[in-house]
C-alpha cells in the first residue's frame, strides 16, 4: 500500500446483520457471510495500490488484515453514525501533501471486489473533490469519496445515489465488482458469478456441507 487515500469500511458486527438475504439462512449464517463480505472487501481495499490505509468501524469481534485499523463502534447509532467515527479517525491522521490523498467510504458488502476496480476508480475521484459510485441498482451508493480538506457527508441509505450527487458529489466510471453490493440471494448468485473472495467462497462451501 504505498498512495494517499484512507477507506473507512463499516461492518455490522451484530447477529441482525445482513437480514435481507432471507429466511433461508439462520441469523447465524446471515452474520458470518456478512462478516466474510467484509473480510473480502477488506482484503481488496488492502491490496489496492491507491490505498494507503484503511479504517474499518466495527465491534464485531473478529480478525482483520494487519494493516486494518479497527475503530469501535460503541454504542449503535446507525450506519452514518459509525462511518462518521470512520471518517474522523482517518483525518487526524491523514497526510494532506501526500498525492491523492483523500478519504473514501466503501461499503463493506462488496464481496467480488477487485483491488483494479477500486484502484481505477480512486484514480477518476483524484480529479473531483467529492465523487461517488452507485451500486449496482442504480440507487444506492458503494462508495463516496472526497479529496483531503473537502468534507465528507454520508446519506448512505434508501435512495442514497441521489442524495450524495445532490450533495456535489460527481459521479465515477467503475467496474462491477464495486457496484455489486450483496443485499439478497439474487445479488450474492451474482456476485458468485462474478467471482467472490476467499473468505466469502469458504462461508458458502460451509453451508453446502452443512
Ligand atoms: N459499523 C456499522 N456498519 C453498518 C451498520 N449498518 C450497516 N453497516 C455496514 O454497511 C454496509 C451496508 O449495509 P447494509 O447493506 O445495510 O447491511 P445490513 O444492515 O447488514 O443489511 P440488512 O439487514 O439487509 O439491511 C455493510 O458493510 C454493513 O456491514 C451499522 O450500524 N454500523
Ligand atoms: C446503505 C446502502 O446500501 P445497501 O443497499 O447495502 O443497504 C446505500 O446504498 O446507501
Amino acid at each position: 500500500m504505498t498512495v494517499g487515500w484512507s477507506v473507512v469500511v463499516p461492518v455490522k458486527g451484530t447477529i441482525d446483520a445482513k437480514s435481507r438475504l432471507g429466511d433461508d439462512l439462520s441469523a447465524r449464517e446471515r452474520s458470518s457471510l456478512g462478516l466474510a463480505f467484509a473480510h473480502d472487501t477488506v482484503e481488496a481495499a488492502a491490496g489496492s495500490a491507491r490505498v494507503a490505509r484503511v479504517y474499518v468501524v466495527t465491534d464485531a469481534d473478529a480478525e482483520w488484515p494487519a494493516v486494518v485499523f479497527v475503530v469501535p463502534e460503541g454504542e449503535r447509532h446507525g450506519l452514518n453514525a459509525a462511518i462518521v467515527r470512520g471518517i474522523h479517525a482517518a483525518e487526524s491522521s491523514l497526510d494532506s501533501s501526500a498525492p491523492g490523498a483523500g478519504i473514501t467510504v466503501l461499503l463493506g458488502d462488496l464481496p467480488a471486489l477487485r483491488s483494479e476496480d477500486l484502484d481505477a476508480a480512486l484514480m477518476s475521484a483524484e480529479e473531483v473533490d467529492r465523487g461517488f459510485v452507485p451500486d449496482a441498482e442504480g440507487t444506492g451508493t458503494t462508495v463516496l469519496t472526497a479529496r483531503a480538506g473537502v468534507s465528507l457527508e454520508p446519506r448512505f441509505g434508501a435512495g442514497s445515489a441521489a442524495a450524495h450527487a445532490a450533495l456535489g458529489h460527481v459521479r465515477l466510471d467503475a467496474g462491477t465488482s464495486l457496484r455489486r453490493d450483496v443485499d439478497v440471494p439474487a445479488a450474492l448468485e451474482e456476485a458468485v458469478r462474478l467471482g467472490v473472495g476467499e473468505r466469502t467462497r469458504a462461508a458458502l462451501e460451509l453451508r453446502l456441507r452443512g
